[in-house]
């Protein structure tokens, strides 16, 4: 087991960073390999995480060969010619997104058992919304020993209005409706980077998808897929991080090709708290103020403030000057890192999903735990600027979505080290 001990206090971050290929788009891209019966898909930036190394499993499992080479961050996925129905719980268990190859595999067999996804720790996480699409373009849904079971003689187009406009569902749905019959609408769905980039590579393999990025989604259906190129859309949320990393500790830090239109609710943010960013020719500039402005935050479905982004905001409203609030609306046990947090002396009152933090410059190094992948984050943004040592410990967390996280911040003159526990002892 490995920990992080960050010592904090003095850092002021300069220079540049890099950001690898999003999480949360790689890993849609990797079920939509399953929808083609023959061809090549070629995935270039694809981030080297734990996930990603999940997924590949499962979909490998399923039936694609995959080849991964970390040189080059590339994935070579040969379509499999027929595909399995079952998704079992030793891959889902593990990895709440994996819920994701439902529709390609239902899309492909006209049947798909998937072992239930289960919550994880920000939020019970029903799949309701994905599963009422599937109804409406025609499968019928049980729930038979841990698994949910669609089934359908044909899938049919249909016009879906989501009540939230759900990122799993959009994509879920999105990639069913690629191979029905007929045109599905999807109305209310979400309009996140990812689902664009989802869109993108669907349409390079020969599916007819107009309007992501938008509310409503228009697919029509076709008789069959090919292989396609396509390299992942830059990751906003660690590009954020890295963003809140020098808002916080003073810094100067240039987010190399940053995109900041995907990052806009965040920009907005981070200026009203005296954050400057500079757009150069192959970067965003971020400096930090001599002291961050408190501010009030709502997290949102794109292209409100992101969830993704909460935990390490409140990282920066901590130290800031005056009494910041964070309202989470997207998930409903999100904050549990601002225990943590409690733990470096953070002052904040929680009522429900509203915090009341009162920022400070007395924060105190200590030993803390990730409680999710983001918290992991935080916590260690927060141990830069608090006086003394802080231990983060559960980086599995981390593992998941952050790719060299302490040596991009140790390369931009972080006094941060991983070891293992065994190497301390
Ligand atoms: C792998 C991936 O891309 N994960 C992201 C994705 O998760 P994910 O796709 O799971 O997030 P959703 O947008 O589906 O969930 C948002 C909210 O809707 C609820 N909901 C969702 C589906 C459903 O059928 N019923 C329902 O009630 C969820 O419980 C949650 O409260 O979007 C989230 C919201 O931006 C991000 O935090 C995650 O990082
Ligand atoms: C919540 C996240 O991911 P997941 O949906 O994979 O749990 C995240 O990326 O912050």
């Amino acid at each position: 087991m490995d920990k992080i001990i960050v010592k904090g206090g003095n850092t002021k971050l300069q220079g540049e960073v890099e950001i690898e290929g999003a999480k949360n788009a790689v890993l849609p891209l990797l079920a939509a390999t399953l929808l083609p019966s023959e061809g090549e898909i070629e995935l270039h930036n694809v981030p080297i995480l734990s996930d990603v190394f999940m997924m590949n499993h499962l979909v490998e499992h399923l039936g694609v060969d995959l080849s991964f080479n970390q040189e080059t961050k590339t994935i070579i996925a040969q379509a499999g010619k027929e595909i399995k129905i079952k998704a079992p719980y030793e891959y889902v268990s593990k990895m709440r997104a994996s819920i994701v190859v439902m529709g390609p595999i239902l899309a492909r067999n006209g049947e798909a058992r998937v072992s239930m996804p289960g919550g994880c720790s920000i939020g019970s996480r029903p799949i309701d919304l994905h599963l009422r699409g599937f109804e409406q373009m025609g499968a019928e849904i049980t729930q038979n020993a841990g698994y949910i079971v669609a089934k359908a003689d044909k899938l049919k187009g249909a016009y879906i209005y989501m009540d939230f406009p759900s990122v799993g569902a959009t994509q879920n749905l999105m990639m069913t409706a690629t191979l029905a019959d007929g045109t599905t609408t999807l109305e209310n769905a979400a309009r996140e980077p990812e689902i664009v980039d989802l869109a993108n590579l669907l349409n390079k393999m020969g599916a007819n998808v107009k309007g992501a990025g938008t509310d409503t989604i228009i697919i029509k259906g076709v008789e069959k897929m090919h292989g396609a190129r396509h390299s992942v859309v830059q990751d906003r949320i660690e590009a954020g991080t890295f963003m809140v990393a020098s808002a916080m500790t003073q810094g100067n830090i240039l987010i190399k090709e940053a995109v900041p239109e995907h990052n806009r609710p965040l920009i907005s943010k981070l200026s009203e708290m005296g954050v400057q960013f500079i757009q150069e020719e192959n970067g965003l500039r971020v400096i930090g103020p001599e002291r961050l402005k408190a501010v009030s935050v709502k997290t949102l479905p794109h292209p409100g403030f992101p969830t993704d982004m909460q935990s390490q905001m409140t990282a920066a409203q901590a130290v800031a000057q005056g009494e910041s609030t964070m309202i989470e609306t997207v998930f409903e046990n999100r904050f549990q890192h601002l225990e943590e947090m409690r733990r470096m002396g953070l002052n904040v009152e929680i009522t429900r999903n509203t915090a009341l933090i009162q920022g400070t410059k007395q924060l105190q190094g200590a030993a803390v735990k990730s409680t999710d992948l983001r918290a992991s984050a935080a916590l260690i943004l927060l141990g830069l600027v608090a006086q003394g040592q802080t231990t983060v410990r559960k980086l599995s967390h981390l593992d998941r979505g952050y790719y060299k996280f302490h040596e991009k911040l140790k390369s931009l003159g972080a006094d941060i080290e991983r070891i293992s526990e065994e190497e301390e002892d």
